[in-house]
């Protein structure tokens, strides 16, 4: 912890092309060093010329952002708000050094994503540590370098949990059977192997899938919906790697084969309408349920609704002056970590680097 009074706010993202020539140089800054074929990389290359080469993920921070900053002057805090991503411009090591050239000491990080899990979480302490690392570099001077503490998981915060229920009541309203509707929550999938390890060694492991699920199920509950599916997406690597199933669109085929007609999908694995919304479910998924003959009503996810950015507030306030946390599950939680350390010793182990168990 910094013994600086925090004096900025960083939104921390994944990132994402802006232009048709940024495509392939942003799809190897996502890959390297891992195990995606060449041949998946091809296909998700013309998921994004499908949108003329632009993910709108860049355009969603910034509004997020120009929201929030509406939200922390209105709540009295005089905060300035920064943005910065792993995967491309602008990029975090840009941005954390430009926030010490400002003069920024203390900055809280929240990260674009509610949950735990190597993707999910660590990923982004990396890009915490490296980002200041570079800024150091640059400048020669770690004590220009702000301290930069990132806030918690919040899958089970009730704001979140109700900015997603408001998404899947109004998919609802758009199908003429929607109270009969099949509710089918969807996160991204990541290898078998990642889950196993995901959160601190001690809790045994599956972090991330069981926060997924206890996502859709307070969801679920709060939109007094009993009987749904929790499935994943966007699967990548090589087929023969198990990752978490099943597949939604094999999902989608399963409940057509059952006679179901209705579908609502709702993204709970993420805040923003990005590629993996717009091409896998709005544009490749939709076609599928078409040609299946099921109406299919994509709700929409959690960032869009103001009360998402009153959780951001609320998720500073925690830091700032001790706010008592908000949950309404019972799941774990972690996500807090100062300068890239981990929220626990060895939480989510990267599998690819785990040391032989000899
Ligand atoms: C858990 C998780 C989240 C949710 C948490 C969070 O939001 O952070 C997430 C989000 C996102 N994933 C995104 C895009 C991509 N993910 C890829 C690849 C991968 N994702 C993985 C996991 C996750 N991903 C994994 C285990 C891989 C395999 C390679 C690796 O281990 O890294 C690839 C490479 C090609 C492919 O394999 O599909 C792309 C292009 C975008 C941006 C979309 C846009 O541009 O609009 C976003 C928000
Ligand atoms: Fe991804």
């Amino acid at each position: 912890m910094s013994t600086n009074p925090v004096d900025a706010v960083l939104v921390l993202s994944f990132g994402g092309p802006e232009a048709p020539d940024e495509v392939r140089p942003f799809l190897e800054n996502v890959v390297r060093g891992r195990n995606v074929p060449p041949e998946r990389l091809d296909e998700v290359e013309e998921h994004y010329h499908h949108f003329g080469g632009m993910s709108p993920i860049n355009g969603l921070n910034r509004e997020m952002i120009a929201a929030l900053r509406r939200e922390l002057d209105a709540a009295g805090y005089d905060l300035p708000v920064y943005f910065g991503n792993r995967n491309w411009h602008p990029f975090a090591e840009d941005t954390v050094t430009e926030m010490a050239q400002d003069g920024v000491r203390n900055a809280l990080v929240f990260a674009t994503s509610a949950y735990g899990g190597y993707s999910a979480c660590r990923q982004y302490h990396e890009d915490i540590a490296r980002a200041r690392a570079a800024a150091i570099e640059r400048l020669g001077d770690e004590a220009l370098v702000p301290d930069l503490t990132k806030l918690r998981h919040f899958y089970d915060h009730p704001l979140f949990v109700a900015s997603v229920a408001d998404g899947v009541r109004a998919a609802r309203e758009t199908l003429d059977e929607g109270h009969d509707a099949r509710l089918v929550f969807t996160a991204h999938s990541i290898p078998v192997s990642a889950d196993e390890t995901a959160g601190p060694p001690e809790e045994g492991g599956h972090r991330y899938s069981r926060q997924v699920g206890e996502a859709a199920r307070l969801v679920a509950g709060e939109v007094g919906v009993g009987d749904y599916d929790q499935v994943w997406q966007s699967r990548s690597g090589p087929p023969q790697i198990p990752w978490l199933d099943p597949q939604i669109e094999d999902h989608v085929e399963a409940l057509a084969g059952k006679g179901v007609t209705d579908v609502v999908v709702s993204p709970v694995g993420f805040v923003s309408d990005h590629v993996e919304v717009a091409f896998d479910l709005d544009t490749e998924l939709a076609e599928q349920a078409g040609e299946l003959g099921v109406r299919m009503a994509r709700a929409a996810s959690a960032g869009s609704d103001p009360r998402f950015i009153r959780m951001i507030v609320e998720l500073i306030a925690e830091q700032v002056s001790g706010a008592e946390p908000r949950a309404c599950g019972t799941g774990p939680r972690g996500g807090v970590g100062c300068n890239g350390t981990l929220c626990a010793p060895g939480c989510c182990e990267p599998p690819a680097r785990r040391r032989p168990s000899t």
